[in-house]
């Protein structure tokens, strides 16, 4: 179904240049439109404005950034920097743009030219994103064979949180591409889909691609979370991460963290589902998480705005003006946006990934699925992780 799809993100050498090629997400579910990036300052807007979204993809699209600085002949130490720089949460991002950089400059250090390491840096770029599609597949094996032990007897009804399946990867995604396997395993009964304020990622995002899965959905408002846990309809929950600390603590977005708290207390599984390189060793505990905190017009104006003038942009001023959508709230209302939340590795049932499964989720489970020689091959050059 994917194959016929519009890709998420392309690089393509065209006659006037490289440019990396995005389907714009904000349009989505309404039209595929694509969005074309000539130069490193368009697509760090696209990722600011979430025209490209989703951790393992921002990888991508970092990685994809550095490659089509050095083809274009930027500066590309710049370019890697604005790049891991553009969101601070999905590490991801750093980890893309900083391993293509690392390619390039170790090309560039070898002594064949500019041309050779601007080729180097794309063939790591189309490598990373090509593992990250490979990445998918084995997530969603152990995942749905995760699942099939967690709620046995089949005919499961899993709620989700925003949108983690095929527009936020390389290939199928995280979460979802494991819910879209127990799906056509027929176990999947109804997939909740939290609508996720105040962008709808779940809404917008995860619908869309369930409808083109042809799975049985419902969407929900968030606040609604709580009683359809108390009616007994949620059998798991299962998500996936923007970051995950050495200590085992999640940052997804904002409102995990509630659905969390609901599931310990309502004895139901709480599945993160993330691949290995949005692991953070470097990031002790979750409390050193960095939260991406938005502009106040998404809460009081919602999706339909547009970044406007100063104030706009991420911690800016009061709402309710500078985005154009319509008021949610009255003019110069103030408001709390963080984009993510961090959830304690005590209420994790599980964390899911390309290289196997944690679970219980502690400390030593985490670096045990870091330590595999995929991770300390693609980990290698230094400084990649850290700017
Ligand atoms: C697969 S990324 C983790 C997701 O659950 C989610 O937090 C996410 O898509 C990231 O948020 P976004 O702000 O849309 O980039």
């Amino acid at each position: 179904m994917a194959e016929e799809c519009v890709p998420v993100i392309r690089y393509e050498e065209l006659p006037e240049g490289p440019v990396v090629v995005l389907l714009d997400q904000t349009r989505l579910p309404a039209e595929e439109a694509e969005l074309v990036c000539t130069d490193v300052p368009a697509l760090v807007d696209a990722i600011c404005s979430l025209a490209v979204r989703g951790a393992p993809v921002l990888g991508i699209a970092g990685g994809y950034g550095v490659a089509l600085a050095a083809a274009r002949g930027f500066d590309v130490a710049d370019a890697a920097e604005q790049l891991a720089h553009a969101r601070p949460t999905a590490v991801n991002l750093a980890y893309g743009a900083r391993r293509v950089e690392a390619a390039y400059r170790e090309a560039l250090g070898a002594g064949r030219g500019e041309a050779h390491a601007a080729a180097q840096a794309l063939a790591e770029a189309r490598a990373l994103h090509r593992e990250d599609a490979e990445a998918s597949d084995r997530m969603a094996e152990h995942g749905s064979a995760l699942l099939a032990e967690l709620v046995p007897g089949g005919g499961m009804r899993v709620l989700t949180h925003c949108n983690t399946g095929r527009l936020v990867s390389g290939g199928s995604g995280t979460a979802l591409a494991v819910l879209k396997a127990v799906h056509r395993a027929g176990e999947l009964r109804r997939l909740w889909v939290g609508e996720t304020r105040p962008l709808l990622q779940g809404a917008r995002l995860t619908a869309y691609e369930a409808a083109e899965e042809g799975m049985a959905y419902s969407v929900l408002a968030d606040g609604a979370a709580g009683s359809l846990f108390a009616a007994g309809e949620v059998d798991a929950v299962v998500v996936g991460a923007d970051r995950i600390a050495a200590d085992g603590s999640v940052a997804n977005k904002v409102g995990t963290y509630s659905l969390a708290v609901l599931a310990g207390h309502h004895g139901v599984p709480f599945v993160v589902v993330a691949p290995v390189t949005t692991i953070d060793l470097d990031t002790a505990s979750g409390s050193e998480i960095e939260v991406e905190q938005r502009a106040v017009y998404e809460v009081t104006e919602g999706p339909w705005a547009r970044p406007l003038g100063p104030g706009a942009g991420p911690g800016g001023g009061p709402g309710g003006g500078p985005g154009l959508g319509p008021a949610l709230a009255p003019v110069g209302a103030h408001a709390y946006n963080p984009a993510f939340d961090v959830t304690p590795s005590a209420l994790v049932t599980a964390v899911v990934t390309d290289e196997g499964v944690a679970s219980p989720v502690t400390p030593e489970g985490i670096a045990e699925l870091c330590s595999t020689s995929r991770m300390r091959a693609s980990r290698s050059a230094d400084g990649m992780m850290k700017s």
